[in-house]
């Protein structure tokens, strides 16, 4: 291995009640709120194709006319408690709001800043409400923040001489500023969600991103916070030049998902997912293709049963108001929740081997090992192999809480036979396992 003085500190995921409480809530929601909202992928009278937090970079929108966004921005209709309402009854158990996203907007009235909240007609914080209304409801609180900063006059995408490298200076003690100023305002938030870590500018100063994040945990222990904060001083990110984890996660799953457990290396890791193919702040005009429920539920399962965190985005409107389409989507995910969100929460890699029918999910520490039924082949068979000396001993549906009785094949292999084929959500089955031969109990029928 090369000696690192900026690298991973840790070999393996850190074991203490902070982390491990990140680990058991499984399902965030993201919301990216801000100025970008008000063009909404729109400018005089054109349709700007990328990410709408980003239009401020489309060659059709002046720097000017964005800049004077903050002018209009008065979400007259935002009511935190009601978007903690929404997510509660979604199932979210934690929630990632932009602090400041690439515009440099700040949604709180920082004192190391102009271009805040406190300028625009709204004038008052808005994160504080919010926090309060996302805890009262039960849900944790974490707080993206991009390093990548388009309004602050010292921000350098790569520093190419004494003058860049002056500003640079100035431009992190700015950060560190911010990120105690949100630390010591809102002392219940769980974790930090950086992003923009991409420059060179910042991918180029190692030793500051691992002082940051030390001086951080040391103003606020036990805060989590993902590997895209972190290069090592070799510029490498996420993980350091001997292939270590950097960071308390493994947060490099944006917009998509690991194949398989080999993909996370034994990792926390957690994926963030936009509902279109690619809108984190709200977009007037969805194009493409817009997320189902049940492929969202999907994703959820599947990131659960690979040991993963899911997170899903939110963009609301500039007046505070959520777009109908997440609207549903946020109550058709929680309707599924409610009777199946037991086999979601506290949910880790099972280690059976992978079916086609769908999922394991085992619940953490425990014998019991979810089925999550997306594909119902057309004999309506399920095909369950145990691992070796592990026996089944009891199978329960949970739609109504059915026992079913396996048909056992032999060894560790048994059939699980399901009446009915046609469901419009996954089917969750609950199975009770222990160590053991697997022997005909009396509870399975012979294979005919
Ligand atoms: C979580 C997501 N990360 C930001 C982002 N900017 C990118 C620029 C290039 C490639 C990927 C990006 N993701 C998106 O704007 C959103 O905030």
């Amino acid at each position: 291995t090369i000696a690192l003085k900026h690298g991973a500190h840790r070999i393996g995921n850190r074991t203490d009640a902070d982390m491990a409480r990140w680990r058991s809530l499984r399902f965030g929601q993201f919301i990216h709120w801000g100025l970008y909202a008000i063009p909404a992928g729109e400018w005089n009278g054109k349709t700007y194709n990328g990410a709408a937090e980003w239009i401020r970079s489309w060659k059709e929108m002046p720097h000017e006319a964005y800049d004077q966004l903050y002018k209009q921005f008065n979400p007259v209709n935002f009511n935190p408690q009601q978007w903690a309402a929404q997510a509660k009854a979604m199932g979210a158990k934690y929630m990632i709001i932009t602090t400041k996203h690439h515009d440099g907007f700040c949604l709180w009235p920082s004192k190391y800043s102009k271009y805040t909240i406190a300028a625009s007609p709204w004038k008052k914080d808005l994160l504080g409400p919010m926090i309060d209304a996302y805890n009262k409801a039960g849900i944790d609180v974490h707080l993206y923040f991009s390093i990548i900063d388009w309004n602050h006059p010292d921000y350098r995408a790569s520093l190419k001489n004494a003058a860049d490298s002056a500003a640079g200076k100035r431009f992190q003690v700015f950060v560190k500023n911010q990120l105690a100023e949100l630390l010591q305002r809102y002392p219940t938030v769980k974790g930090f969600w950086f992003d923009g870590t991409w420059d060179d500018s910042w991918k180029n100063d190692g030793a500051f991103s691992d002082e940051l994040e030390q001086y951080l945990q040391s103003l606020h222990p036990g805060l989590v916070m993902g590997s895209r904060l972190r290069a090592d001083e070799k510029g490498a990110r996420h993980f350091d030049s001997n292939g270590r984890l950097m960071g308390d996660y493994e947060q490099g799953w944006e917009r998509k998902l690991p194949a398989t457990i080999a993909d996370v290396h034994g990792n926390d890791w957690e994926a963030v997912m936009t509902v279109p193919e690619n809108q984190w702040g709200y977009h007037a005009k969805w194009m493409g293709h817009v997320k189902t429920v049940n492929e969202i539920l999907e994703m959820l399962v599947k990131s659960v049963s690979l040991n993963g965190n899911f997170v899903l985005n939110f963009g609301p409107k500039a007046d505070g108001t959520y777009r109908t389409e997440e609207q549903q989507l946020a109550a058709g995910i929680g309707e599924w929740m409610k009777v199946n969100g037991v086999a979601v929460y506290d949910g880790a890699y099972a280690g059976f081997e992978k079916q086609d029918w769908g999922y394991y999910i085992r619940k953490a520490g425990t014998d019991s090992v979810y089925m999550v039924v997306f594909n119902i082949p057309v004999s309506g068979s399920l095909r369950v192999k145990l691992p070796a000396r592990t026996a089944l001993t009891g199978v329960t549906m949970l739609q109504g809480n059915t026992a079913l009785t396996p048909e056992w094949v032999g060894r560790n292999e048994y059939f699980i036979h399901l009446q009915n084929r046609q469901t419009a959500s996954p089917v969750v089955i609950l199975l009770k396992t222990e160590k053991g031969e697997n022997k005909d109990k009396g509870n399975v029928e012979k294979a005919k």
